[in-house]
């Protein structure tokens, strides 16, 4: 289990407690190893280390836990439960020989290490998620019957704790089921957990533009269908912008320039709109908007604001350079119009180009708006000038 839990970190790098789990898995088998073999004498010398590496191993796996939910382990106050823990086990076992005594003791220390973390994740818990509800209350359960196994064993065991040595004894017997089961049971969880996010994430890149973040075409029509089903976004609008010269900026000022360039575009869209309308970017300097609830005018506003916004902007280019884009803008009325809207924008789009950009196109009515004289260098060698 620990290895699969290794190779579920490999895949999800960034899900460190995975690894935590991983190791916590690794210290808990091979102190339970080294338990099962030892012979009793034996063990009784070394027992001191093996509960060291148990205590550790507990202390990984609330790691683990803590990690998951960015709740704190306590390191100190599960140091200082380890040391009184380790000083009694000592005590139980080599100055006053008493095993229910150690028992007690060694499953408190436990139980405690395992609890520190949960009442900042309790306070901090938003998931409503069943599986992350299930990983944090049979977590919760664990340490909880860690603490009260040595008096249940004692309690309802055929022999009590009396027999706890020996490799059959219930205590034994129920450490190895609970220990095995619980494991089993978070591995499950964590496999479940780890191939969601998996997709999720695999989704995520599948749907977005890995530059701006913003949709892709792709997406953009697979959004776009959910939108249009629904009656009451209606009127709509298809806004289909692209940079104007934005070889030209590439070439003057090389493409990292051109990236944040495209970054910032993205990002003005994404602040001029609205929750249910969507943007994206169809490959290059190309964007496309679908607004919702929104008549020509509206949505010719909206252009306008942005064009002014980005023509305004002193960040991204040198000083003396300015950023011009031009739209073409086509309304929706009912759902199967969105292909014919989006030629639509396109051609009005294509027309604002070719009568000198920095501009917003309308079907029938065209608004030379203001043209503002283009002030992107014409060439390379302007780019010395900046
Ligand atoms: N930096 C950067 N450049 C890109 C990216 N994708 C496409 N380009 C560049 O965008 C430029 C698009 O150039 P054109 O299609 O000629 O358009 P334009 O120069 O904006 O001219 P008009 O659209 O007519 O105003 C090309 O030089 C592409 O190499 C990208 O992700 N990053």
């Amino acid at each position: 289990m620990a290895a699969i839990l290794g190779v579920c970190w490999f895949v999800q790098r960034q899900q460190r407690f995975l690894l935590w789990l991983c190791s916590a898995f690794t210290l808990t088998a091979v102190s339970l190893g080294i338990r099962s073999l030892l012979p009793f004498e034996l063990l009784n010398h070394h027992v001191v280390a093996v509960s060291a590496l148990y205590l550790l191993g507990a202390w990984c796996l609330a790691m683990g836990f803590a990690e998951r939910r960015n709740a704190s382990t306590h390191p100190k106050l599960a140091l200082l439960t380890s040391l009184i823990t380790l000083v009694a086990v000592f005590y139980f076992t080599g100055i006053n020989l008493y095993l229910p005594g150690r028992l007690h003791a060694f499953g408190l220390g436990i139980a405690v290490i395992l609890l520190l973390p949960v009442s900042d994740v309790l306070r901090h818990e938003r998931s409503k998620d069943w599986l992350d509800q299930t990983l944090l209350w049979s977590y919760v359960a664990y340490a909880v019957f860690t603490m009260l196994r040595p008096l249940l064993v004692s309690i309802f065991g055929p022999a009590g704790l009396g027999d706890a040595m020996h490799p059959n004894s219930a205590y034994w017997e129920t450490t190895l089921i609970s220990v095995t089961l619980y494991a089993l049971l978070i591995t499950v969880l964590l496999c479940a957990i780890t191939i969601r996010a998996t997709i999720d994430q695999l989704r995520d890149e599948r749907d977005h533009d890995a530059l701006t973040q913003i949709l892709n075409r792709r997406a953009f029509h697979e959004a776009a269908k959910r939108r249009l089903a629904d009656q009451r976004l209606y009127p709509m609008a298809v806004l289909a912008g692209d940079i104007d010269h934005f070889k030209r900026i590439n070439d003057n000022w090389g493409h990292d320039r051109g990236d944040q360039v495209l970054q910032l575009v993205s990002s003005i869209f994404q602040r001029h709109v609205r929750s249910q309308d969507l943007v994206a970017r169809f490959g290059g300097e190309e964007f496309v908007l679908l607004l919702t609830r929104i008549d020509l005018l509206g949505a010719e506003r909206l252009a306008q604001r942005i064009r002014l916004e980005l023509s305004s902007d002193n960040t991204t280019l040198p000083p003396g350079a300015r950023l011009t884009i031009s739209f073409g803008i086509a309304a929706i009325t009912a759902p199967h119009q969105l292909a014919e809207a989006l030629k639509e924008a396109d051609g009005l789009l294509y027309s604002a180009k070719k009568s000198g950009r920095d501009r917003v196109y309308l079907p029938d009515r065209m608004y030379p708006d203001i043209c503002f004289q283009n002030t992107v260098p014409q060439d390379s060698s302007a780019a010395s000038h900046f």
